[in-house]
């Protein structure tokens, strides 16, 4: 099992390399329905469950109650359904954000990071949250969610820390609190992010970094029209698709290519395009930069793989 395909970045490659086994997990805040770009790291995980990782994946009720996304009960409800299509990839275990808060122990930790962290470094970290950092500065609560992401790490004794390229200020901030509060410094797997169906639009002036754009212009449910939500219909898939931002010869930040070289090649491949197969996404790449392949065809293969692969998950 290739533990290095299909991720952004490891940190680092030679202490995952160098594991045998231990503890994996992702966390997310659950709100129905999920979208597509959720399944890039549900599949990585399957496979690092496969590799003989133990994966727990954290249903952060509290996380998104601070952030705004609803009140406890009803986020638990959405969880459920979450964990309804997980299932269907792999038998995870979970655990519940509001679970681990009722433990004192755990809000020691919160504290003991917070001691070892500026208020500059969690300013920078909002884009773990989906969140631009002036956006919460009237909401003190929500300077302390980096914290709890990084306390949820130590008090799960996690080894592996997984997320999309938008979660790596959480894992990088962990690593550093890690050493110097003598606890395991965990390895990060980020996972390649899809852009928003319909694009960047145009970014010039915004010198950002990279999990910043990332943050910014990801496929998300907050934006509806910007997703393919694993409930849509053929019907609506094909149709987001055809309308989707796909640009001749570009790849960067191309949702559609996007969607066939991180998501249905490595887990749901090989892909049928004009008459070509591929089975892996390099190839596509250099076909589609150069030409062969046209945004048509691959608007028409990558919905109709994609209408597939939904039709498992339902
Ligand atoms: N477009 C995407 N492509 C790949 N992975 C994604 C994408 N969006 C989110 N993720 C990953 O899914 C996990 C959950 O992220 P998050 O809750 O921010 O997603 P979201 O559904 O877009 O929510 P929101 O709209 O509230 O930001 C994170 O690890 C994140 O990196
Ligand atoms: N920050 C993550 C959710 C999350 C919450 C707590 C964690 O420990 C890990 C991840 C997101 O926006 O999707």
């Amino acid at each position: 099992m290739d533990l290095l395909r299909n991720v952004e970045e490891v940190v680092t490659k030679e202490e995952l390399l160098n594991m045998k086994g231990g503890l994996a997990y992702l966390g997310f805040e659950p709100l129905w329905p999920i979208h597509v770009g959720w399944l890039v790291w549900a599949y990585k995980l399957a496979e690092l469950k496969e590799a003989g990782f133990d994966v727990v994946i954290l249903v952060a009720t509290w996380h998104a109650w601070v952030n705004d996304k609803g009140d406890i009960s009803q986020l638990r409800a959405h969880g459920e359904k979450v964990i309804a299509v997980l299932d269907k990839i792999a038998k995870f275990r979970y655990v519940y954000g509001d679970e681990i808060a009722k433990d004192p122990r755990y809000w020691e930790l919160v504290m003991r990071i917070a001691k070892e962290t500026s208020l500059a470094r969690i300013r920078r970290a909002t884009p773990i949250m989906g969140r631009r950092a002036e956006e919460v500065e009237l909401d003190f609560s929500k300077l302390l969610y980096p914290v709890m992401q990084v306390a949820d790490i130590f008090y799960l004794g996690v080894d592996v820390a997984v997320g999309g390229m938008d979660q790596r200020r959480a894992h990088m901030l962990a690593r550093d609190v890690a050493e110097k509060l003598g606890f395991k410094k965990p390895v990060a797997i980020h996972t390649p992010i899809i852009t928003s169906l319909s694009g960047t639009g145009r970014m010039e002036g915004t010198h950002r970094e990279i999990d910043e754009v990332y943050a910014l212009f990801k496929m998300s449910k907050s934006k509806p029209q910007s997703a393919i939500f694993i409930t849509d219909g053929e019907e609506e898939v094909r149709n987001k698709i055809w309308a989707a931002f796909c640009p001749p010869r570009e790849i960067k930040f191309n949702p559609v290519f996007e969607i066939a070289a991180y998501l249905l090649i490595p887990y749901h491949g090989p892909l049928e395009v004009g008459g070509r197969r591929y089975d892996d996404k390099s190839a596509l790449e250099k076909d589609y930069q150069s030409g062969v392949v046209t945004p048509q065809q691959l608007k028409e293969a990558v919905a109709a793989s994609l209408v597939a692969l939904l039709q498992k998950l339902k």
